[in-house]
């Protein structure tokens, strides 16, 4: 296939670690004789990870984490290859996308790597003796992560699952500097707008929130920012943004834009606030977080000016503006191509090494059941893999340096 045909060349290019993955495992094929099930929104960086996976040996089975952010071009690229199975396909419905994930449970994967905890919560749910079976797993997102630790309370869980979103190789970089960048990008590019001079609300700072609000003040936005959590708060203040409550911010806002984990952040007490023309969006990764049914039975009529865009129109003559149905703006408006292929490239390299230490290394045999972090060893690997793509040279800690971290008494030290 050329560059011209293949969808997925340009991404290679923007991948190094897991080209680098790719060539390392190649040909000791670590993860052959084993089926990975995955879950993830499925676009060319995804197609890139599989390939991956399938280089390394395994049987890839794969599935949408999100019925509406599949690309068709890539689930035809992975269809015909040898050692992918897809169970998704563009312009799905929901029901036929979860049957999806649900035939896909029926194959039995030997590991799982996830993406809102699709898979896992059904396999758990709807399919227990298949769940019996499964050696580990690892889950990406924030949101996952708390449904896997309500799971984890009540004592559910039948196999071990690396919590992959809260190492620092995932969170400091995808949900920072990811999200914020391609949130941004997305809502400009679906809105023609600019952020300059605009004041820009957003809802929750933690590491999304923080991207989102950091980078829009750098293009000249002025940014506020709501939260639950009084030190989010105090980190917003400190980092010079401006705290106010959501009833408060709604009246200032020319964008509101989401990233909480929560719902309702934008909801019927804040309508009457907004002013005329305000573009809201959600970065988030379920469609709660700005209460869409209430806004459209508050609307006198909905129109939709521009391709990813409703319009709301209220009695009053106020024009509220969606974006992307309230859904992950970007990843499902109809310009989005999600994160930025270098940052996916470092957090599927902790997919895939979560997948390669509990079955090849066989830390998943020996795991209880829960919701574990990934073993730092990991994550600095692939911090060095990325720092080596970049071809950039870091120190390494001397033996003095090292004795001095453990000793407590610092013999030499003038104190
Ligand atoms: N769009 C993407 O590509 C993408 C990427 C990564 C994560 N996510 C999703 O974004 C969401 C946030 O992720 P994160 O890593 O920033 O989580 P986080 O836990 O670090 O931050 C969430 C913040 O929201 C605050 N919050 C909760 N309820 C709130 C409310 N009602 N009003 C204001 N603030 C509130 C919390 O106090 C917290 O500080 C999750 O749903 C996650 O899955 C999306």
């Amino acid at each position: 296939m050329s560059d011209q045909t293949d969808p997925l060349a340009w991404t290679r290019d923007y991948t190094p670690i897991l080209r680098s993955l790719a060539d390392e495992y190649g040909e000791e094929q670590p993860l052959s004789g084993y089926s990975v099930a995955l879950a993830s929104h499925l676009e060319q960086k995804t197609g890139v990870l599989i390939e991956t996976l399938r280089d390394a040996g395994a049987e890839v089975l794969v599935t949408g984490s999100e019925p509406y952010s599949t690309k068709g071009e890539v689930v035809d690229a992975l269809r015909d290859q040898d050692g992918v199975e897809t169970f998704v396909e563009a312009g799905m419905t929901e029901e036929e996308w979860a049957d999806g994930q649900h035939r896909l449970l029926e194959a039995e994967p030997d590991f799982i790597l996830d993406d809102g905890c699709e898979l896992i919560a059904k396999v758990h749910a709807d399919h227990p003796d298949v769940a019996r079976q499964v050696i580990g797993g690892g889950e990406q997102t924030t949101a996952g992560i708390t449904r896997l630790e309500a799971m984890e309370d009540e004592d559910v869980l039948e196999f071990p699952v690396y919590g992959v979103n809260d190492t620092p190789m995932k969170h400091f970089f995808d949900n920072v500097h990811g999200t914020g960048e391609s949130s941004l990008s997305n809502v400009m590019i679906t809105t023609n707008t600019m952020l300059s001079g605009k004041t820009v609300v957003v809802g929750g700072y933690g590491y999304c929130g923080r991207g989102i609000a950091r980078k829009a003040r750098g293009m000249g936005a002025q940014t506020i920012v709501t939260e639950v959590d009084p030190r989010k708060a105090l980190e917003a203040h400190m980092d010079g943004h401006r705290i106010a409550s959501m009833a408060e911010a709604a009246s200032e806002a020319d964008y509101v834009i989401t990233s909480t984990g929560n719902r309702d952040v934008v909801r019927e007490d804040h309508f009457d606030e907004l002013q005329d023309g305000v573009i809201l969006a959600n970065a988030g990764h379920f469609d709660v977080e700005i209460a869409v049914a209430a806004l459209e039975d508050a609307a006198d009529r909905v129109t939709e000016p521009r391709d990813g865009v409703t319009r709301y129109h209220m009695a009053d003559g106020r024009r509220i503006n969606l974006l992307a149905e309230g859904r992950l703006v970007n990843l499902t408006g109809p310009h989005s191509s999600g994160h930025p292929a270098e940052v996916m490239d470092t957090t599927f390299a902790m997919m895939f090494e979560a997948a390669r230490d509990m079955l090849a290394e066989g830390r998943g045999e020996k795991l209880a059941p829960g919701l574990y972090a990934m073993p730092d060893r990991l994550d600095r690997a692939v911090a060095n893999r990325k720092l080596e793509t970049l071809d950039v040279d870091v120190d390494d800690l001397t033996d003095r340096q090292r004795e001095y971290y453990e000793e407590w008494e610092h013999p030499d030290s003038a104190f």
